[in-house]
């Protein structure tokens, strides 16, 4: 799915009412119609419900919704904010429509004017400022964003299209924003929802379709984009009946140190459960036992060192012996032991096909930039805020932050994602794609060490990078969403996703039954 900027959705908007028969007064019916079914499918009859409506076409929206409402038996009333001068057409339209059915309905609070005190259990309607925006918030507008912000512990706020305030492509850190419980959007995401620095605002979301011409949108390219079931499905390659283990690569992970052995293990298991045809763990001494056990499957490399590995650089002693592994991954528990560094180092010297790079690899990385020049074009970085912070330096904001990450994507030519609740997949090509599965359960001990396992394991069977990406992150959260549902995101552990991996690869089989 795309993410549209601001700018891209007025000329969808525009295209739409030239291209089509769809007039733009039609477009706001239908966004308010959509909404009003929304609010009537959560919020009784009895709700009063306090719309507050700027002076553009969001505010429109507000006092469309208002009369629909009112068409279905609610108490609604429209609060209408003199912030602007101007007003739209579509606006006077809907004015004009709420004041020949329902007159009383309409309450005009000039600049400066003091807003009503709701009632108790009042439902309120955020249709203030929406991607209209123009600058952020200031003076009476931005006074009225805090007032309505105080009334949220004793009342829901609803936001339509976005939460006034909000910048739907910029930051708004340190500017007035409504926080919304809820906010129900028009055909798109905004990209302002996915930043975690937005997560005070936006609440739950809900995309409303309105009837935006497909045409304008497939043809429209963007940067910024969702990944769906439909297209992992697409990627998804099943396997053939004639298909031996050597079909599905051999992968080489190179994980875990003294205390951190059971993240090579979980590593390890994901990256069995997730289709590899053959996988090699190299560990220290220490943690040989412990894999064997949990992970028959996998075959073992035992370091010279008992506590953390420095010798795992042997297995790719020159660049011919570099194809015995389809792929490598490096990096869960492993540690920033100076041997290991050393051997990662001579590693990257020999081996220059795409590889999955985690974790303490990725902390090894961001103490050496020189060694951040060797990583092979191609390959997967996982970093979290943390380690990302690590690599690539501090950013003022999450919108600078996520062009620090697709300008080192596009200059290196790596695949880099950025873990979170929206994981940012920044590819080559200098598009970013957010991942919408996975749930907070996941946030647990060994979450991510389970992801670069299925990264590896997709790498290891031939999913081009961009591929395995996409898959992987998709997979990964799918089967988190999966474990939360059988055992609550309280209970579930790292352990869990691995469990419920086979339950979303069956989701992306089509049904080729006769
Ligand atoms: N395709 C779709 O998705 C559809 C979208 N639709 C809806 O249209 C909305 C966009 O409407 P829009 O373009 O009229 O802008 P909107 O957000 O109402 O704000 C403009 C007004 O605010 C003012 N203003 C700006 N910044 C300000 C500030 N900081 N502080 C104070 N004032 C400020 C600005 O006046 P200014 O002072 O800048 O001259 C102007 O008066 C969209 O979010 C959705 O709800 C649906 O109706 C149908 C289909
Ligand atoms: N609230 C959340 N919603 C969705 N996914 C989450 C959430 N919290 C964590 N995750 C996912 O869980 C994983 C955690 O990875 P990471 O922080 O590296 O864990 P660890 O270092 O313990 O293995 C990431 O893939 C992240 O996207
Ligand atoms: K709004």
């Amino acid at each position: 799915m795309k993410i549209f900027t601001a700018q891209q959705i007025r000329e969808a908007d525009a295209y739409t009412i030239s291209q089509t028969p769809i007039s733009s007064l039609d477009l706001m019916e239908k966004a308010a119609i959509a909404c009003t079914a929304w609010i009537c499918r959560h919020y009784s009859e009895d709700t009063p419900v306090y719309i507050f409506c700027g002076m553009g076409n969001n505010g429109g929206d507000g006092l469309a919704i208002t009369r629909l409402l009112r068409n279905r038996g609610y108490d609604a009333h429209a609060y209408v904010l003199h912030h602007s001068s101007k007003t739209s057409a579509d606006h006077t339209a809907n004015r004009q429509a709420l004041q020949q059915q329902y007159p009383s309905a309409i309450h005009d609070i000039p600049e400066n004017g003091l807003l009503p005190r709701p009632d108790a259990h009042a439902l309120i309607i955020d249709a203030i400022l929406g991607t209209g925006l123009s600058r952020p918030a200031e003076g009476w507008t931005a006074a009225i964003i805090d007032q309505l912000n105080e009334l949220k512990a004793a009342h829901h706020i609803v936001a339509i299209d976005i939460p006034s305030g909000l910048q739907a492509d910029a930051s708004s850190l340190h500017t007035p924003v409504i926080k919304a419980d809820q906010t129900l959007s028009f055909e798109f995401y905004k990209l302002a929802f996915l930043l975690p620095e937005n997560a005070g605002y936006v609440g739950e979301i809900c995309i409303l379709p309105i009837d935006l011409s497909p045409d304008y949108i497939a043809q429209t390219p963007s940067r910024f984009n969702i990944t769906d079931t439909v297209q992992i499905k697409n990627i998804y390659r099943p396997r053939k009946p004639f298909s031996h283990k050597g079909t599905f690569g051999h992968a080489l992970l190179i994980a875990g140190s003294e205390g951190k052995i059971g993240a090579a293990v979980l590593s390890a298991k994901a990256c069995l459960r997730a289709g590899v045809g053959l996988l090699s763990c190299h560990i220290p001494k220490c943690g040989y036992e412990i894999m064997q056990i949990s992970a028959p499957g996998a075959m073992c490399f035992i370091d010279d060192q008992k506590d953390h590995s420095s010798s795992f650089h042997n297995h790719i002693p020159n660049a011919a012996a570099a194809a015995k592994y389809k792929t490598i991954g490096i990096g869960p528990g492993l540690g920033t032991a100076a041997g290991t560094c050393w051997a990662f180092e001579k590693l990257l010297d020999h081996y220059q096909q795409p590889m999955v790079i985690d974790a303490d690899a990725l902390n090894i990385l961001g103490g050496s930039p020189a060694l951040l020049d060797k990583v092979p074009a191609g390959s997967i970085l996982t970093p979290h805020p943390k380690e990302f912070e690590r690599l690539f330096g501090k950013t003022a904001n999450d919108m600078e932050r996520l062009q620090v990450l697709s300008d080192h994507a596009v200059k290196r030519h790596l695949h880099i994602l950025l873990k979170g609740r929206y994981t940012a997949m920044a590819f080559p090509d200098g598009s970013i794609w957010f991942n919408t599965t996975g749930n907070p359960g996941m946030a647990t001990g060994g979450s991510g060490d389970v992801l670069t396992g299925i990264l590896t394991s997709l790498l290891a069977q031939g999913y081009p990078p961009e591929e395995a990406m996409l898959m992987g992150v998709w997979l990964h959260g799918r089967s988190g969403d999966h474990a939360a549902a059988e055992c609550s995101e309280e209970a579930m552990i790292a352990e869990d996703i691995v469990e419920f991996l086979g339950k979303s690869f069956l989701q992306l089989r089509k049904d080729h039954s006769c």
